[in-house]
């Protein structure tokens, strides 16, 4: 295992941005600016990933994009767009954001690439390969080598591979959109009781995260990470921002956010547990009845109960890990539901197979692979059996990094 090419320095690196189509050309995004971070969102609003059939589109906003790319030492060098050189029209875009990476006992710096997209009737024109190489010379200028990205399509070996899953919080309004299908042999009221939510958390000491949690929370996420085979570092201040958000989201009322963390406080004062999760519409097309879906994803999360590493297959530990991820998931989708979020998702990865089936998660047909860019890992458990595709709860899944 290791980086398959470490000949490279930061002076083998051409200093000229890659050539580009003759009609376009390059340009270095500046979202602190209202016009081009408008030009950003409507830019992917339109054009980015849909589902298979078309019927829901990601509704990114301005909030999102504040927080997904500039975390701590983010770059605007890595924010590469491409606009229409007659037009100044914004036709693609690709992002970079900077990650430390372990992949079992190696660490090393990377970046995370997200947000690829290419407007629909550019697409085939050789496009994003070009984006590609620009953004890598881009970070190769900086001396950082390696890249981790996922996809939802299967491209040249994939680290791990993960599958969707989706636990309905509003399931009328899910069938409505065509989300959620009406089995057989069941009634809507038979569903809507199926998926039916408290409105209360039930988990003693829960409480939202604050600023002054972070060194506990710090410690906690760092002991419960070396449980995964592939995981993020992150500084305190990285850890704070993807947690509690920038400044600015911190000002937003709940039903404005993008990101919640709560924590579990015991009667010492000791925190013993976190969770987090992101929330990111999707806007529904061709139903002029709904314009949005509230969708939340399963972010990042931490328990004292099995914190380290040898514990991950004893059985004890995983049984009073389960039942204790069963309870702050299970406040996770009360909280998430009083915010007005319709589906809650999450993946197999981490340890969220102990929790999916008996939280009513349904397996999505949506599949996530993982890429690590110039860097040759061994293939990690990506948390479902491939052959009988069902949750494996006994070797669950290594890949503790979740991508937004
Ligand atoms: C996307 C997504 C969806 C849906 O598409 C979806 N949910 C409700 C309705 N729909 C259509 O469901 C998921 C479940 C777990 C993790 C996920 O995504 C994890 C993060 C993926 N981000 C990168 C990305 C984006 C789009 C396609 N591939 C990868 C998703």
């Amino acid at each position: 295992e290791g980086p398959i090419d470490s000949s490279k320095k930061t002076s083998d690196i051409p200093k000229e941005p890659f050539p580009m189509l003759p009609q376009f050309e390059w340009v270095t995004l500046d979202i602190d600016k209202d016009e081009e971070m408008t030009q950003l969102y409507e830019l992917l609003y339109d054009h980015y990933v849909e589902d298979h059939d078309s019927t829901f589109r990601f509704a990114y906003n301005k909030d999102f994009f504040n927080w997904a790319l500039k975390p701590p030492g983010w770059n605007k060098e890595w924010h590469l767009g491409v606009r229409v050189k007659a037009t100044k029209r914004l036709v693609a875009f690709i992002s970079g954001v900077p990650a430390n990476l372990k992949v079992r006992d190696h660490q090393f710096r990377a970046v995370e690439i997200n947000f690829l997209c290419v407007h629909k009737k550019l697409r085939n024109k050789r496009l994003a390969p070009l984006l590609i190489k620009e953004i890598t010379r881009r970070i190769n200028l900086c001396d950082i080598w390696q890249a981790l990205y996922t996809s939802g399509t299967v491209l040249p070996s994939p680290i791990t591979v993960c599958r969707y899953a989706h636990r309905p919080l509003n399931w009328e309004k899910l069938y409505d959109v065509g989300f959620s299908a009406l089995p057989e042999d069941k009634t809507k009221a038979q569903m809507m009781a199926k998926f039916a939510i408290s409105s209360s958390t039930k988990t003693r000491g829960l409480r939202k995260m604050r600023q002054t949690d972070i060194d506990a929370v710090f410690d906690l996420y760092n002991r419960f990470q070396k449980r995964y085979e592939v995981s993020q570092e992150f500084t305190k201040e990285e850890l704070s921002h993807w947690l509690l958000g920038d400044a600015h989201e911190r000002t937003l009322s709940d039903s404005d956010k993008v990101i919640m963390c709560y924590v579990v406080e015991n009667e010492d004062g000791r925190i013993t547990d976190f969770f987090s999760f992101y929330i990111l519409p999707f806007s529904v097309l061709n139903r002029p009845s709904f314009t949005n879906l509230g969708v939340a994803y399963l972010y990042y999360y931490a328990s004292d109960t099995a914190s380290e590493a040898e514990s991950r297959f004893d059985s004890e530990a995983t049984k009073k890990l389960t039942k204790r991820l069963e309870s702050l998931v299970s406040d996770a989708l009360v909280l998430a539901k009083n915010v007005g979020v319709d589906v809650f998702n999450a993946l197999t990865s981490q340890d969220n197979v102990l929790f999916l089936e008996d939280l009513k998660f349904g397996p999505g047909d949506g599949f996530l692979n993982y890429y690590l860019f110039n860097y040759k890992a061994f293939p990690v458990p990506g948390g479902f059996d491939k052959t009988t595709n069902t949750y494996d709860t006994e070797k669950r899944s290594g890949m503790g990094v979740v991508m937004l």
